[in-house]
């Protein structure tokens, strides 16, 4: 019996990517796991994996950026898996925008769905939370990117700074209903978001598809970029109990990369 056994997470933006491999490993953990995403066929073949691997999990269509979708599918959550323990507000997007050319549009849409979802996921975990009368834990997607800031990547990186700070703010706020908050700062992740990514700088710049890889990979010490499970493993600390006594942090897990 895992410590874990008979807890409920949600994972947004689980339906592909870091987003998946944190819903499969928190079903390997113990949870019972929620799937949100609005890909919904994708997010039905997850929660259809981790079912078939032995474990409990449902899938359900909700866009992070609209505050009452967030809060019904932490209530369909609840009611359905039996239990609210843990949200993971993964999902976000990652539009490669010079700052020149940087429009009110392109700061609406990042911001809603990349900062305004944390603060719906954290307004409905902790409506959910403190109903049922017990704590919890909140984990929110940041990156290196709000760490150091990437040039191509302005509006993105300044949502993920956001994402840190809101972490440290809710911290401080919701400690008091045993709630602990934290991020994780993932580094240059194999995900189709990184494949995008990649494919929209090398395209502005007119360079070969990969260059950008190979320039963002040159700065990990570790010499290989990220698989979606690395960031799963740091993700199922921060959402388990041996992460009890930490709060309000936003580590970086990104094979030590380096910026000169
Ligand atoms: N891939 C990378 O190199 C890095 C990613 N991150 C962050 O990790 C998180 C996950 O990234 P990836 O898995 O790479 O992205 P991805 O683009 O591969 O997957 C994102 C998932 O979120 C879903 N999604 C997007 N907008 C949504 C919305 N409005 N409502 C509900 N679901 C929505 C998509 O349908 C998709 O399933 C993001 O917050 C990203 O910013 C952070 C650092 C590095
Ligand atoms: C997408 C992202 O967060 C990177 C490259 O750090």
């Amino acid at each position: 019996m895992s410590r874990v056994d008979g807890k409920v997470a949600l994972v947004t933006g689980g339906g592909q990517g870091i987003g998946r491999a944190i819903a499969l490993r928190l079903s390997q953990d113990g949870f019972a796991v929620a799937v949100v995403d609005l890909n919904e066929d994708n997010a039905n073949k997850v929660a259809g994996e981790i079912e078939a691997a032995g474990g409990r999990s449902i899938a359900l269509k909700a866009d992070v950026s609209n505050r009452d979708e967030v809060f019904a599918a932490v209530e369909e959550t609840a009611s359905k898996l039996g239990g609210f323990d843990v949200i993971v507000n993964n999902a976000g997007i990652a539009p490669v925008k010079m700052i020149e050319e940087v429009t009110l549009d392109d700061l609406d849409k990042v911001f809603h769905i990349n900062v305004a979802s944390v603060v719906w996921g954290i307004q409905a975990a902790t409506a959910k939370l403190k109903e049922l009368g017990h704590g919890g834990k909140i984990v929110n997607a940041s990156s290196q990117a709000g760490h150091v800031g990437n040039a191509s990547l302005s509006v993105y990186s300044a949502s993920k700074f956001a994402v840190r700070s809101l972490t440290q703010t809710a911290a401080q706020e919701l400690a008091k209903y045993g709630i602990t908050v934290n991020a994780y700062c993932p580094g240059i992740v194999q995900t189709p978001m990184w494949g995008s990514i990649d494919k929209q700088i090398t395209n502005a710049k007119g360079e070969e598809q990969g260059e950008a890889t190979k320039e963002f990979g040159s700065k990990i010490t570790l010499g290989r970029l990220s698989t979606p499970e690395d960031v799963a493993a740091f993700v199922s600390f921060l959402a388990g109990p041996d992460s009890d006594y930490m709060t309000g942090q936003s580590p970086l897990i990104d094979g030590g990369m380096v910026f000169k």
